[in-house]
């Protein structure tokens, strides 16, 4: 379990980022966080890949609290990785194959072992094809791939991403989150921020919501999504599925209780209109 208890952390210049924030990330788990700009999401994430050290409180790994000398760093950043939003913030070698290849062989991996992760990362980021290229070469969209795979080729037990959605086009955005649930689906916790509250819901198991350096809520989408007051205190709005779902349910056409829709595609089956061409669309959309 990676954990973060009770961690205050202000910047040089006494910039209160984050206070009193508690957060534990169990294995296999797929947690999204939301919160407006501001609010301390990224500080987080550099806190719990020990990026940053907490003025106050402390970051465990499986229950020991880390350590911030080179070998405990070193051991902490061989189980948690974190993607950084800005993609160019992390590639630096020449080639796309270059740039995935570095994290698993600066772990120690033979170099056989290490392609083995490598082509795995690419085909899970659907980058094959941009094996070869310069980094410096791609697109913003493209960038961001190469960077998401080269931190998934480590294989890390906790995967961390800043917002990596943003900037992706939708089929794309649609074939990483598919990509980060099977990856969580391999006993990976995948810890990741958003703005896009639809793409939450549709693949969180649990919600964090951020507000001004403090987690507001902590829980399942549902129960989440369904306290009106908490959203509203948050300038916060449901998801649009969620709210489609119980404006079918108050008109008596979905089931009062039971498993609520959180996809596209799962209230497009609900209904039963799924033509061929509804389930192809809803399937590339199922985010
Ligand atoms: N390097 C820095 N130096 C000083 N203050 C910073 C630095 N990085 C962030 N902050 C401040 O810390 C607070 C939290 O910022 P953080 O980046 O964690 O927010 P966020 O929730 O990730 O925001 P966004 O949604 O805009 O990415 C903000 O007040 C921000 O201005």
């Amino acid at each position: 379990m990676l954990e973060i208890v009770a961690a205050d952390y202000s910047y040089p210049g006494g910039i209160a980022a984050v206070s009193g924030i508690g957060l534990a990330l169990q294995p296999g788990e797929k947690v999204a966080i939301l919160g407006p700009n501001g609010a301390g999401k990224t500080t987080l994430l550099t806190l719990l890949n020990g990026t940053i050290r907490p003025d106050r409180g402390s970051v465990r790994l499986d229950g020991q609290e880390i350590r911030y000398d080179k070998a405990g760093l070193r051991h902490l950043r061989r189980q948690v990785g974190l993607v950084l939003q800005d993609p160019d913030d992390q590639l630096f070698a020449a080639s796309v194959f270059e740039d995935v290849s570095f994290g698993p062989l600066n772990l120690g991996l033979a170099p056989n072992a290490a392609r083995g992760q490598v082509d795995a990362a690419l085909a899970a980021m659907r980058i094959e094809d941009l094996r070869d290229r310069p980094t410096h070469m791609l697109s913003f969209g493209q960038r961001k791939r190469v960077a998401i795979a080269g931190i998934v080729a480590m294989q890390p037990r906790y995967l961390l991403l800043d917002e990596p959605s943003a900037g992706l086009d939708p089929f794309s955005v649609s074939h990483l989150m598919a990509a980060l649930r099977r990856i969580a689906g391999q006993e990976t916790a995948i810890l990741l921020t958003t703005h896009d509250i639809d793409m939450a819901y549709g693949w969180a198991d649990r919600i964090v919501i951020f507000g001004e350096g403090r987690i507001a809520c902590d829980g399942a989408p549902e129960d989440i999504f369904a306290d009106r007051a908490l959203l509203h205190r948050l300038h916060m709005r449901p998801p649009l599925i969620w709210e489609i779902a119980q404006a079918m349910r108050a008109a008596g056409m979905l089931p009062a209780t039971g498993p609520l829709p959180r996809t596209r595609r799962d209230l497009l089956q609900l209904i039963g209109h799924e033509t061929a061409t509804m389930d192809r669309i809803a399937a590339d959309l199922s985010v």
